[in-house]
């Protein structure tokens, strides 16, 4: 679904990403692991046309989308949940929703929400309550559905673990689970490594703005460079 061939992004002069290639298959959950500053947010601005590609090309279903503009990213079906979940602190639960859902014109929005809110209860809750004054694991929670609002072909999360209590992240882990089992296709990166290789079919593990490794989430799991750098054991 998603093919990216040769991708270099620079920051001014300085390039970070240095020529990755990597693929996300219909209906997979994918992983992309590493340290901080080994440039995997900086990979997915690329993908969402937040920053430039400076070369390579990033292809979604056939379809060149190099450096088009956010707005035409979403319409051919990528959505970005990012990290910090960046909700509309002043909106409510429902207007955040509704964001979510601002590149569609048709009559389905009011049974998308109804949908939302059986998946995350706790929203139906907090609808008419402005969501800067939600919990950081509730934010997140809207931070998905907002981004599920835009139906996507491609859903992509940057950092949902991020700051929230161990509970709430197994909360936001199962979530995750559960938009793969509704047949979405997934890209994921995450500190959280032990969690993204469970959730993940396949991985791909970034070192100073290169892909060093990849494999399927078990395959890296039990890799030893892995084990020892990025799961403690
Ligand atoms: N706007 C920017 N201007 C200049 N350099 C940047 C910018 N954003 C990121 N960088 C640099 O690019 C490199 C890759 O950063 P990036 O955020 O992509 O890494 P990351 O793997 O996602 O790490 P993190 O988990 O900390 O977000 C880092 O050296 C970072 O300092």
């Amino acid at each position: 679904m998603l093919n990216i061939t040769d991708l270099h992004v620079s920051y001014g002069s300085i390039e970070i990403i240095h020529g990755i290639s990597l693929e996300v298959r219909q209906g997979e959950c994918v992983a992309l692991i590493g340290a901080n500053g080994a440039g995997k947010s900086s990979t997915l601005k690329a993908i969402c046309g937040l920053v430039p590609a400076a070369m390579g090309t990033i292809m979604l279903e056939g379809r060149d989308i190099t450096n088009q503009s956010g707005h035409s990213i979403v319409k051919a079906g990528i959505t970005m949940c990012p990290e910090g979940r960046q909700v509309f602190p002043q909106m409510t639960t429902l207007q955040n929703l509704k964001m979510g859902a601002y590149t569609r014109r048709d009559a389905e929005q009011a049974s998308d929400i109804e949908e939302m809110m059986d998946m995350f209860p706790i929203l139906r809750d907090r609808a008419s309550q402005a969501a800067g004054t939600l919990s950081g694991g509730e934010q997140e929670m809207l931070a998905i559905a907002r981004a599920l609002m835009a139906r996507p072909k491609l859903c992509i999360f940057d950092e949902p673990s991020l700051g929230l209590a161990p509970k709430i992240v197994a909360e936001v882990g199962e979530t995750i689970k559960r938009i793969k089992e509704m047949g979405k296709t997934i890209l994921l990166v995450e500190q959280n490594s032990a969690m993204a290789l469970r959730l993940a079919d396949r991985a791909y593990l970034f070192e100073a703005g290169e892909i060093v490794l990849s494999g399927t989430g078990e395959e890296l799991q039990s890799h030893p460079s892995v084990a020892k750098a990025y799961l403690g054991h």
